[in-house]
């Protein structure tokens, strides 16, 4: 039967130790402090962000909001980004995305100083990444591979799946399993067979946004799944990319959802704020 990998709880341990750490800092006199931009006020965006300023005050470090209108111009948000991106006192800038689109996701991306930003999307972070340098790492599959390495399954030269290639999960995830010496492939919407590929999987991460599209059909036996979706029905409940009552009795582990890799995102956000304050302190 399989083992459901507690991503709540591990996300606790490592908030704890970064409050701890926090708490350290502090007693030397250094403050963390996140600026978090939200525009607009899509719901979904509004929960993220509200369980960012819950992580942020239970771990110690101080958070500023703003809170946009939809109507807000690409101009006025480098504006702000701009001032945040000077001020000595901010440690880390995050806009959460989408943006509305009349603004360009890309511009803003661009604009946030690499040291400041904690989701690790500027091309420089990214860079970085794929180069082995020091920088920001994207938070969800940073989080994904504290979840393996926490729960004892090992990355070593297995077969790892991932499926989706999107700046912010897919891409990202590919390079940090390289990283621990997995054999990776990465499948998106033009992949011939996906089910074939994906069975070959010891480690398959679900990253493409369609609501339980993975059943058993897709899945190797004692394969370790990932699944990276988050989808609300009208009930406002939520389900993963993969369909776990379907391939529960064949897996040999995997992350709820909700309880799995989304509060890891959040333990990866605090994580990069306390990097921030150690690669400001080097590199300025
Ligand atoms: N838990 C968390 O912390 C987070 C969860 N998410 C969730 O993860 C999911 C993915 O997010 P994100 O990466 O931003 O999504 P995107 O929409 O940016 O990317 C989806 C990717 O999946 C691929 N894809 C779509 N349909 C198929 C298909 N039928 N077969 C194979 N590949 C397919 C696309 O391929 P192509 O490139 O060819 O179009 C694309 O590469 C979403 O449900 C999102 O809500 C996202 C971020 C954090
Ligand atoms: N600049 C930016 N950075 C991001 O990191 C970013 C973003 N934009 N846009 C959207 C995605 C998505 N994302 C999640 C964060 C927390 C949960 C999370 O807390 N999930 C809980 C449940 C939350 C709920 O109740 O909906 C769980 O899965 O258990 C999920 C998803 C961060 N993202
Ligand atoms: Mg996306």
């Amino acid at each position: 039967m399989a083992f459901l990998i507690d991503g709540k709880k591990i996300s606790s341990q490592i908030k704890d130790e970064l409050k701890t750490e926090i708490a350290e800092m502090k007693k030397k006199g250094t403050e963390v402090t996140l600026a978090v931009i939200q525009v607009g006020n899509d719901p979904a965006s509004s929960v993220y962000v509200g369980n960012k300023k819950k992580a942020c005050a239970y771990i110690g470090i101080r958070s500023l909001a703003y809170e946009l209108p939809e109507s807000t111009t690409e101009m006025e948000l480098l504006t702000l980004i701009d001032e945040l991106n000077n001020r000595k006192d901010v440690n880390g800038i995050l806009v959460q995305l989408p943006v509305p689109a009349h603004i360009n996701e890309k511009h803003i991306i661009e604009a946030i100083h690499p040291l400041k930003d904690v989701d690790g999307f500027h091309p420089r972070n990214v860079g970085a990444l794929v180069t082995g340098e020091d920088g920001f790492v994207s938070c969800t599959p940073a989080g994904i591979i504290q979840l393996l390495k926490r729960s004892n399954i090992d990355i070593d030269g297995k077969e790892c799946v991932v499926v989706g290639r999107s700046n912010i999960v897919g891409k990202p995830m590919a390079i940090l399993l390289l990283r621990e010496n997995a054999t990776v492939t990465i499948c998106h919407s033009h992949t011939k067979d996906l089910k074939e590929v994906c069975k070959r999987a010891d480690i398959l991460v679900a990253a493409i946004g369609k609501p339980k599209f993975f059943n058993r059909d897709y899945i190797k036996e004692g394969a370790v799944v990932i699944d990276v979706g988050i989808h609300r029905n009208e009930q406002n409940k939520l389900c993963g990319d993969v369909d776990r009552d379907d391939v529960m009795d064949l897996v040999s582990a995997i992350t709820p959802v909700p309880g799995g890799v989304g509060p890891m995102t959040i333990a990866m956000l605090m994580y990069n704020c306390v990097e921030a304050v150690r690669l400001q302190k080097t590199e300025r």
